[in-house]
Parts: C-alpha cells; sequence; structure tokens
C-alpha cells in the first residue's frame, strides 16, 4: 500500500493538460484501510473534464483502495492593465477582439463563453462589436429583448443558456444612428459596461469591435481588461491584422493569452474530409513570433454557421460532438492561462536624485 507522502509526490508529478506542466502542490488527501479520498484545488475550472483526471489519479494510486476525488475551483481576479479599477461583480474581463471583420471573432466568443460556463464558471458577454452586433441573435433573444433597470441607475442583464448578456443592441432601435463617431461609441460601451448590474461573474467576455482603429485602442485604454485572446483565420491577409491586433493590446500592457485559428480547415458536410483551404499552420507561425500560444483551431463547418444563425450555438446545440470538445478544450486552456499569467507590465522606471 502507497504511503500518503508516496501518493502526493506521484499526484505532483502528474500533468496539467491545460497548463502543459505538472499539477504540483494542489492536492488534499484523506486515507484509511479501503479507501483514497483526493480534493484539487484547481485556479480555473475544468468540470468536464473530472473523468478523464479521476482515471489518471486511479492510474497512479491503483493500489486496491477505492479512490474518490473532488474539485474545488476557486478563481481569482487577476491584474489589469495600468491598475484600472476593476468592474463591480467581474473578477476577470477578456477582451476577444480580431484584426478584421468577419474572421469569427463573435461566433468563437460566444462558443468560448458557453463552453466556460459548462466547465462550472459563471459567465457573461458584452457585445461591443457595435457596428455588427450578433450576440443577442446567436444567443438566441428576440429583437425585442430589453434589459431590465435596478435602481434607476444600473442594467439587469437579460440571461440566456445560463450567460448573462448586454449588447448595444438592446439599447438601440432600427432608428438610432449607426453613423456615430468614435467619441459617442466608446463613452455609450462604457456607459453601458459600468452601469451594468454583472451578477458575481468569474469571466466577462467583451466581443471586441473588429479592428484596431480608434475605437478599439481607446477601449483597451479604459475597460480593465485581465487578459486578450486574438481571432483570426489561417490567411495571410488575417494574418497580418492579426498581428496588429496583438501590438495594439500590447501598446496599452494588456497580455495576450493567445490565439485562435478559425476556420482552419474544411469539413466536407457530406464526406467528414477535412482540407486546409487557407493553408496550415498560420496561428502557429503568429503564436510562435510573438510568444503567444495557440489555444486551439476551429473547422470551417456548416453546423457553426448554422447553429450560431439559429440562437444555439454549437456548444448547446451539440454538447457531445467533437467542435464543441474543441471549444471546451479552447475555454479551459483560457482559464488555466490567466490564472497562471505572468505580469508583463512594464514597470515604472524610478529616477533617484543626487540631493
Ligand atoms: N468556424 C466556422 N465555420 C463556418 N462558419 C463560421 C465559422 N465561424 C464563423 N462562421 C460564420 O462566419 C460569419 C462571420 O462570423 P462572425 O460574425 O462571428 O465574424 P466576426 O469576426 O465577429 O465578424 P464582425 O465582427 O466583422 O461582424 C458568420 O456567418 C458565422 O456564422
Amino acid at each position: 500500500m502507497l504511503t500518503d507522502q508516496e501518493i502526493l509526490s506521484a499526484l505532483a508529478q502528474l500533468s496539467d493538460e491545460n497548463t502543459g506542466v505538472p499539477f504540483g502542490d494542489v492536492w488534499n488527501i484523506e486515507t484509511s484501510e479501503h479507501a483514497v479520498s483526493i480534493r484539487l484545488s484547481l485556479s480555473y475550472y475544468a468540470d468536464r473534464e473530472k473523468d478523464s483526471i479521476k482515471k489518471r489519479v486511479m492510474s497512479v494510486i491503483n493500489d486496491g483502495r477505492t479512490v474518490s476525488l473532488e474539485i474545488d475551483n476557486n478563481v481569482v481576479a487577476a491584474s489589469v492593465q495600468n491598475n484600472l479599477p476593476g468592474l463591480n461583480g467581474v473578477k476577470n474581463v477578456i477582451a476577444v477582439a480580431s484584426g478584421k471583420g468577419g474572421v469569427g471573432k463573435s461566433t468563437t466568443t460566444v462558443n468560448l463563453a458557453l463552453a466556460m460556463a459548462k466547465e462550472g464558471a459563471k459567465v457573461g458577454i458584452l457585445d461591443a462589436d457595435i457596428y455588427g452586433p450578433s450576440q443577442g441573435m446567436m444567443m438566441g433573444f428576440s429583437l425585442e429583448t430589453r434589459p431590465g433597470v435596478r435602481d434607476d441607475k444600473f442594467f439587469v442583464p437579460p440571461v440566456a443558456h445560463g450567460i448573462q448578456v448586454m449588447s448595444m443592441a438592446f439599447l438601440t432601435t432600427k432608428e438610432t444612428p449607426v453613423a456615430w463617431r468614435g467619441p459617442m461609441v466608446t463613452g455609450a460601451l462604457m456607459q453601458i459596461l459600468t452601469q451594468t448590474d454583472w451578477e458575481e461573474l468569474d469571466y466577462l467576455f467583451i466581443d471586441m469591435p473588429p479592428g484596431t482603429g480608434d475605437i478599439q485602442l481607446t477601449l483597451s485604454q479604459k475597460v480593465p481588461v485581465t487578459g486578450s485572446v486574438i481571432v483570426t483565420t489561417p490567411q495571410d491577409i488575417a494574418l497580418l491584422d492579426a498581428r496588429r491586433g496583438i501590438e495594439m493590446f500590447r501598446k496599452v500592457n494588456i497580455s495576450v493569452l493567445g490565439v485562435v485559428e478559425n476556420m482552419s480547415t474544411h469539413i466536407c458536410s457530406s464526406c467528414g474530409h477535412q482540407e486546409a483551404i487557407f493553408g496550415e499552420e498560420g496561428g502557429q507561425t503568429l503564436a510562435q513570433e510573438y510568444g503567444v500560444g495557440v489555444l486551439g483551431k476551429l473547422p470551417l463547418s456548416m453546423s457553426i454557421r448554422k447553429q450560431a444563425d439559429t440562437g444555439a450555438p454549437t456548444v448547446v446545440s451539440e454538447p457531445e460532438s467533437d467542435i464543441t470538445e474543441i471549444y471546451q478544450s479552447i475555454a479551459r486552456k483560457l482559464g488555466a492561462t490567466l490564472a497562471t499569467k505572468t505580469e508583463t507590465f512594464e514597470m515604472p522606471t524610478i529616477g533617484m536624485s543626487d540631493d
């Protein structure tokens, strides 16, 4: 029979699939002659991985005793750029951006948010894609949806599929001028962001407007962001634009947590054959160049488009599909990367005077 110390050492060496390094000192055990009860403390959510973690734990112990596993999740609020004040009710803000439009940023955001919630986290989405807000439609809200109001001061976000959602589309009508100038857009978005009564969110995903212009830069300076995700397609041009996205975040001291490569391969809906029609390894090249990892790759798939269009994105429409598993894996990696993110902020230089 293994000693408690032997069990703890073996568990510490198990690799955390989401960080790529060993779990280390995050285990607690209680043992008896017939049973081992184990508690694992994670700083991110990975509910859908519990069975596979348990299998690996059991293979380590394997001395005839019954093994039980509980996972405690404790997401903490990580630091934001330039010490901006955080948002009430929100631990971490994740900005999802792309260098150019149409690469699937909104579709990726909604599926990642849903995947994160399925892993056990409390999640919200802010649709800041002011010129093409699509989160309301993808989450199945009707065009007439409006947020609730509390104390004449705060918006109460409507909830769908367990996710709190706020969108400029909930506050505008067809008659609202779409040709708003930059300062009006950022002003309105900041107001929505700070006057929404978010309820105890572990993660708030912000679907950023596409591109890297003034609006995006101002938002990146004003919104307290814990980390960002860049969505790109493998085409060269999207990659060039994605570079601008990374550089924009770097300029304002926001960590880039990783790149998601969308429409990476095409899966034929009749025969299932996969083809890299936009070239291979684009996201990888980008990630290597800037030292940020590829969190995952999504295929170009008819079901992703159709399901998002009908208000029930793939993660809720086909919860057990291979595509959903890619989103789940990205969500877990994202949570893990955020929890372990190293500070990249520049320290102020303190000058020493002679007198
Ligand atoms: N992996 C995918 N496979 C097939 N279709 C996809 C995929 N990802 C996104 N789409 C579709 O591509 C179109 C553009 O996607 P989406 O609106 O998410 O892009 P976007 O980058 O947010 O665009 P923008 O911000 O410019 O409005 C949508 O019709 C969407 O359903």
